[in-house]
């Protein structure tokens, strides 16, 4: 069974309070982007399994994937292969959001042996949530591949223990979010005649750094509010909070944002804590050339 975990956009981003458990209480907006990685699980039976099934995943590998990153094959003894391609992810197996989601299920129902193969194209410490819509997509992926008859809150839950974003994923739609960004609002937000861009520059921006140089506030207006309002006055009203000491320390990726705008962007923001820069666009954006060193992904020619 195969599914294609997608990345997520914040439109606005305020962050409100520091908690006492060291994270902070946030508002924002997440929006699905059609960027996605592949993630497909198949049973096996290890006493048959053959390595040369490495090939599963060939026909999604064309377009992105460098060939650089072979497959690579290993196992635990709670019965799974993991496969990862595409950009490489640094870390143990371990600490792969794949696994941790594997993990967490495998603690509460009996899964049987898996070969897990996940072809990553989605950039990472992006502030695109890619390894939070993989490990939620592998947590659905798993409760329907083995009838294990969670319902979707169940699987919020889950998905709430793995990282703040990750519930998000699980119903997978434009939503306002609260408290550490786990609590969800589904919002009445279609921007589907609109075409998007990411830029993302070759570094990545940590999280939690991200976070420890933000002074919470209470924002004067809800994004719920704002993002009720004509996209055309976005620009002057929806901000991230992490733009101001993100941008002071990445100088560049202020640049990026100026340069959406000169290209006809009616809005742009960072997603995030970074270091992606996206823009919503009236017309297909002809960004061949301006970004020379950056991962650049739209929407214009799917
Ligand atoms: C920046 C956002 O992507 C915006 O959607 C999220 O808030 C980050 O969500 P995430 O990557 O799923 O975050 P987690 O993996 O749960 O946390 C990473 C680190 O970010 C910080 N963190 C995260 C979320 C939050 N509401 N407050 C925080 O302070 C914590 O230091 C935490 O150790
Ligand atoms: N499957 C995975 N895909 C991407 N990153 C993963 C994965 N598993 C573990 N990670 C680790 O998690 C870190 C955060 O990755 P992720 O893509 O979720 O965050 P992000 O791009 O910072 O997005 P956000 O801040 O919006 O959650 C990466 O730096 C990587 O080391």
């Amino acid at each position: 069974m195969i599914c294609f975990p997608n990345a997520k956009i914040n439109l606005g981003l305020h962050i409100v309070s520091k908690r006492s458990d060291g994270y902070h209480d946030i508002e924002t907006i997440f929006y699905p982007m059609g960027l996605k990685d592949a993630l497909e699980i198949i049973p096996i039976d290890p006493g048959s399994f053959n390595p040369s099934s490495n090939e599963r995943l060939s026909h999604v590998c064309n377009k992105g994937f460098n060939g650089l990153h072979p497959f690579t094959l290993s196992s635990n003894e709670r019965g799974f292969r993991f496969f990862p391609s595409g950009m490489p992810i640094e870390g143990d197996i371990d600490d792969n959001m794949v696994i941790k989601a594997f993990n967490l299920l495998a603690t509460e129902k009996q899964i049987p042996p898996i070969a897990i193969y996940l072809l990553k194209k989605i950039p990472f410490g992006a502030g695109l949530g890619g390894g939070s819509s993989d490990a939620a997509f592998m947590l659905k992926l798993l409760n329907e591949a083995f009838t294990l008859g969670y319902s979707e809150e169940q699987l919020c839950n889950f998905a709430a223990r793995l990282g703040a974003d990750c519930a998000f994923f699980i119903k997978n739609k434009p939503a306002y979010a609260f408290g550490i960004g786990n609590k969800l609002e589904e919002i009445d937000l279609c921007l589907d005649t609109y075409y998007w861009a990411l830029v993302k520059p070759p570094f990545n921006v940590s999280t939690k750094e991200a976070y420890a140089m933000i002074t919470p506030r209470q924002p004067e207006m809800s994004l719920k509010e704002i993002a009720k309002k004509p996209v055309s006055v976005w620009k002057n009203r929806m901000k991230n909070d992490f733009e101001v000491p993100i941008f002071k320390k990445y100088p560049q990726l202020c640049t990026i944002k100026e340069k959406l705008y000169e290209q006809g962007a009616v809005y742009a923001s960072m997603s995030g804590s970074g270091s992606t820069i996206f823009g919503l666009f009236e017309k297909p954006p002809r960004l061949e050339n301006i970004f020379p060193d950056c991962f650049v992904w739209t929407n214009a020619d799917c």
